[in-house]
This record gives C-alpha cells, sequence and structure tokens, in this order.
C-alpha cells in the first residue's frame, strides 16, 4: 500500500472476494478520477482504519456466503462508520453479517435483466440515470430476507432485492454487476457511490501522478544510481521516461541485443530512448552470444530458458559494472493483484522470460514506479510524457524475440526472412489503418517446406504463417477478421519479395486452444 497517495487523494478500498471482475470495479472507479485499491476480502477492521479509506466497495465472488467455507469480512468492519457498497456476493455477504438471510435462488441467473428503479433509489446510487435500465446478472443465489434497516431501491422481475440501501448507516448493496460494460450506466452508478455518497473529490488524474511520482522516487534514491533493462516495450519505456524525469542520468537503461528482435528494431530502440526521449542508454550488441547459444535448438522451452538465463547473465554484468544500488522494474498493478486475490495454482503452458529474480540475485533494491498503474493508464502517462504515439500504441513483444516465431532451427538465413515477412505485414497492417484495431499482429516462420510451382520451376520452399488476433487482456483471444485484398497483398509480396518462402498461411484459431504464440 502506497501511504503517499492514500493521504493526498480520497482513497476507496475495494475488498476482493474473488469475483473475474475485481480489476473492473478498480478501472471503473479510477475512470471517475478516484485512487482506489484491492485489498484481500479479510483485511481487519483495525488496518482499514490506519489506511482511512473514504468508501469500500465489496466484490463479487464464486462462493456463497451460507456454505461452510465461504470467505468473510473481518469482524467490525461493517461498524466503522465507512460508506459501503456490496456487489453480488458483496451484497449477499452483507446481508448474512447484519442479520438477513441468503438462499440459494431457484433458477440461476446469468445475463442480462431489467431493473426498475424506485423513487428512493433515484436519491442516492441512481441519481441522474433512467427510471428503468438494463443490468448484468450473474449469481445463483439470492437475498430471501433483508436486515433490519434495509429497503429496496431497485428490482427486476427475477430479482426482488436488485439493488438495497441503508441509507442512515450509508450501507448499499447490487445484486448485478455495474462494473461490467454490460449494464447500462453502470459507470455512473459507481461514480455516485464514491463521489456523491463517499464525497470523493477525484483527483487522480496521470498528470498528478507524474509530480507525485518524480518526488516519490528522488526520495527513495537519493543519489545513487539506478539501472533497468529497457526493450523499447510500452512499460519499460514509459517507466524509464519517468526516470529520466525524476532524476536524470542517474538513471540508465541496459538494451540488450539478443539477436531475435525485429527488422531495425535494434536502431530504433536506441534513437527513440536515446535521441527522442534523452534517457542515459548503453546498447548491449549481445546477438552472436545468443545465437551461438541457440544454434541447432529446436525444443520451444529450451531456446525460452536459453533467452532468459543468458539475459541474465549479461544484465548482471551490466549492473556490477554500473555500480547501481537500484533496479527499475516496468511491474503493473495486474501484477501486484495477482498477489491479493485468490487465484488457484495455474499450470504452466510457457515459461515466460522476464527479469524476474533478478534483484534476489543482485542485491539490488527495486524501484516499481508503475505499480499502481494499469496498462491503459500507463498508456496516457506515457503520452503526457511526451514519448510518441507509435511507441505507445505498440503490440506487446515477447521477450525471447523472433526465436519463438521461428519454429525449428534458428539460422540467419531464416531470420532474415522472417524478419522480412513480418516487416511486410506490419506495415500493410499499418497502412490499412488497421495496427491499432489488432492486439497483436506477427508472421511466424513454419518448420517445413513446401512444393511450389514458379515461372514454370518446381520449387521447395519454406512456409509463413501469419498471425493477427483481436485481444485486450491476451489470456483470451480471437483471431481477427482480416480483409481479403489485404491478406492477398500481404501474400503475393511476400513471395516475391522474399527468396525461399513459396507459400503464406493465415492462423485462424482462437486462444484457447491455441495461444497467441506459436511456441
Ligand atoms: N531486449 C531487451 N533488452 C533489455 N531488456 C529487455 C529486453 N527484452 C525484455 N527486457 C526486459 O524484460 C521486461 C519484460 O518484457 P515485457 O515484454 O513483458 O514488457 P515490455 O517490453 O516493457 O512491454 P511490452 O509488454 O509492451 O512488450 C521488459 O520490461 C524489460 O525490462
Ligand atoms: O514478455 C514476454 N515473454 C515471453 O516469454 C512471452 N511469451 C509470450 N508472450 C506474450 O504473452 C502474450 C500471451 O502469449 P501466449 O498466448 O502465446 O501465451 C502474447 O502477447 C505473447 O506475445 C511473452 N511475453
Ligand atoms: N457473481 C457473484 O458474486 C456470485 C455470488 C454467489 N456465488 C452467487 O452465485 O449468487
Ligand atoms: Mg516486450
Amino acid at each position: 500500500m502506497d501511504e503517499r497517495v492514500e493521504k493526498s487523494h480520497g482513497l476507496i478500498l475495494i475488498l476482493d472476494f474473488g469475483s473475474q471482475y475485481s480489476h473492473l470495479i478498480a478501472r471503473r472507479v479510477r475512470d471517475a478520477s478516484v485512487f482506489c485499491e484491492l485489498v484481500a476480502h479479510d483485511i481487519s477492521a483495525e488496518k482499514i482504519k490506519t489506511l482511512n479509506p473514504k468508501g469500500l466497495i465489496l466484490s463479487g465472488g464464486p462462493a456463497s456466503v451460507y456454505e461452510n467455507d465461504a470467505p468473510h469480512l473481518s469482524p467490525g468492519v461493517l461498524d466503522l462508520d465507512i460508506p459501503v457498497l456490496g456487489i453480488c456476493y458483496g451484497l449477499q455477504e452483507i446481508t448474512q453479517t447484519l442479520g438477513g438471510s441468503v438462499v440459494a435462488h431457484e433458477k440461476k441467473e446469468y445475463g442480462y435483466a431489467q431493473l426498475t428503479v424506485s423513487t428512493l433509489g433515484k436519491e442516492a446510487l441512481f441519481s441522474d440515470l433512467e427510471d428503468d435500465f438494463s443490468v448484468w446478472m450473474s449469481h445463483g443465489d439470492k437475498i430471501h430476507q433483508l436486515p433490519e434497516g434495509f429497503v429496496d431501491c431497485g428490482t427486476t422481475s427475477n430479482t426482488e432485492h436488485a439493488a438495497v440501501a441503508n441509507i442512515e448507516r450509508n450501507i448499499y448493496g447490487l445484486q448485478f454487476h455495474p462494473e461490467v460494460t454490460h449494464t447500462k450506466f453502470g459507470t455512473q452508478i459507481l461514480s455516485n457511490f464514491v463521489h456523491e455518497i463517499c464525497h470523493c473529490v477525484g483527483d487522480w488524474s496521470m498528470k498528478n501522478f507524474i509530480e507525485e511520482a518524480t518526488e516519490e522516487i528522488r526520495k527513495m534514491v537519493g543519489d545513487e544510481l539506478v539501472i533497468g533493462a529497457v526493450s523499447g516495450g510500452v512499460d519499460s519505456t514509459v517507466a524509464a521516461v519517468l526516470m529520466k524525469k525524476a532524476i536524470g542520468d542517474q538513471f540508465q537503461a541496459v538494451f540488450v541485443n539478443n539477436g531475435v528482435l525485429r527488422k531495425d528494431e535494434d536502431t530504433e530502440v536506441q534513437i527513440r530512448m536515446r535521441d527522442k526521449c534523452g534517457v542515459h542508454l548503453t546498447y548491449v550488441d549481445a546477438s552472436e552470444e545468443f545465437l551461438a547459444m541457440l544454434a541447432g535448438v529446436t525444443e520451444p522451452e529450451t531456446k525460452r530458458k536459453i533467452i532468459g538465463n543468458t539475459f541474465i547473465e549479461i544484465f548482471e554484468r551490466e549492473a556490477k559494472a554500473s555500480g547501481a544500488k537500484f533496479l527499475l522494474q516496468g511491474t503493473l498493478y495486474p501484477d501486484v493483484i495477482e498477489s491479493v486475490s485468490h487465484k488457484g495454482p495455474s499450470a504452466t503452458i510457457k515459461t515466460h522470460h522476464n527479469v524476474g529474480g533478478l534483484p534476489e540475485k543482485m542485491n539490488l533494491k527495486l524501484v516499481e514506479p508503475l505499480r499502481l498503474l494499469f496498462k491503459d493508464e500507463v498508456r496516457t502517462l506515457g503520452l503526457i510524457l511526451g514519448i510518441e504515439e507509435d511507441s505507445i500504441y505498440r503490440h506487446p513483444f515477447p521477450g525471447p524475440g523472433l526465436s519463438i516465431r521461428i519454429l525449428g532451427e534458428i539460422t540467419n538465413e531464416r531470420l532474415s526472412v522472417l524478419k522480412e515477412a513480418d516487416s511486410i505485414f506490419i506495415h500493410e497492417l499499418r497502412e490499412a489503418g488497421l495496427y491499432r484495431q489488432i492486439g497483436q499482429a506477427f508472421a511466424v516462420l513454419l518448420p517445413c517446406k513446401a512444393v511450389g510451382v514458379m515461372g514454370d520451376f518446381r520449387t521447395y520452399e519454406e512456409v509463413i504463417a501469419l498471425r493477427a488476433v483481436e485481444t485486450t487482456d491476451y489470456m483470451t483471444a480471437h483471431w481477427f477478421n482480416l480483409p481479403y485484398d489485404l491478406l492477398q497483398r500481404v501474400s503475393t509480396r511476400i513471395v516475391n519479395e522474399i527468396r525461399g518462402v513459396n507459400r503464406v498461411t493465415y492462423d485462424i484459431t482462437s486462444k484457447p486452444p491455441g495461444t497467441i504464440e506459436w511456441e
């Protein structure tokens, strides 16, 4: 928890009961320019008092409040005289804690319902909204009996207690989910809660954030040197430019050419960081070292491990040579949330390469100036810091780079084939004005050859697969419906302009069952 932020802004705490949508509640509250943080559902009343929030939001969750091992609030949380809004499970928890009752619904209810707002409802949570609007439900339990002092503020045909309140105690509850976009006026409902009921000022903005964050960085690092690995990706670029603003050349960025970067990426990143952003940058060309280690390796996990380990070795060397005491990391809020949420262990599908694990080995203290921000807040921050749009809206690029997009053996020839194909594809997407609508797009070199006929001759050459997906969180993705004429143009250009490729395919697999990358 960040003491500086809570003191200067009104804080809203979101007590997380494990809903898939908890982070969306946080997004919506921040959209209302109010700072909020997600905390564990069983945070103690004492701890809440010391944090001095202006309001509490209790999230939904998969459990049922009447089950034996259901998660509950700590004692006294509802007696703190702080406004509370319970959403779905959160409402059910309030109901049961205050003496009402919750039972299993005869019919589970998922999807749209029409909420009719009562006169009382219009005075608080639903002020300035329509009398009747669609909301989104996802529950199997319902309130059987309201606790004393509570009244209905809204009902649906299936759910009598769809919105309830104890106005005197400032405790509210919604059976539907205001945080999902399917609920009309969801953002306004949350905004009404934080502004009208909790009286938050609404001064959370990225402009304010820059001033506060730079001051905090200066205080934290004093006149020590800070080092940070920078890839040219959004997070590390924004973090680096923020550091530059805070401490100038006391921050030193290290950019490693691992031999598997895209066409011209090594020079582009250097120009951007040094010339456009004025960041002190050390460029380490380790391409030969990486490619020698990767020679003959075809197994995907082995490629990832080689890149990860070699990267750590190189970075450790640079850090030691610099004498730095601090390490910059571009950790974002979703990574922080992972550690508070109740999420079960998940299977390792792929080992993602990043620089985690470095700090313990190197005895450096961490600086994580973006740890409170969501990705879109980081983008806004980057734009305010003057970073060019192309770089802010760049598709993510994995640490192991093209090594996991060359299926089979990595050779210099195959690398240059893939670099050219990828560059043609991305260029055409930009020309067609589609780049920003796509979550991620790239070319993949397949581990097989195909027979073709070119100018009356038989050919036996490499195959390129194109991949473009629509996604917001990269956890699930749909293949992108690209126009045929664009696919035609890209295919013709790749086969005509790149020697050694005679066939192009388009990947129409979603995630799941596929993953975004091929390895
Ligand atoms: N070639 C590289 N040189 C230096 N650091 C790197 C390199 N590749 C990856 N890193 C480090 O690994 C971190 C994790 O990479 P990751 O791709 O998740 O984030 P990013 O590159 O900052 O942003 P994006 O998700 O937009 O690509 C980077 O922030 C950076 O610190
Ligand atoms: O920094 C990274 N290091 C990695 O090792 C790595 N592997 C996959 N990715 C990116 O993660 C997202 C999801 O990818 P998958 O669907 O292929 O698992 C997609 O955006 C992938 O590009 C990586 N990013
Ligand atoms: N989305 C939720 O919070 C669901 C709460 C509870 N598990 C129910 O089914 O009613
Ligand atoms: Mg990256």
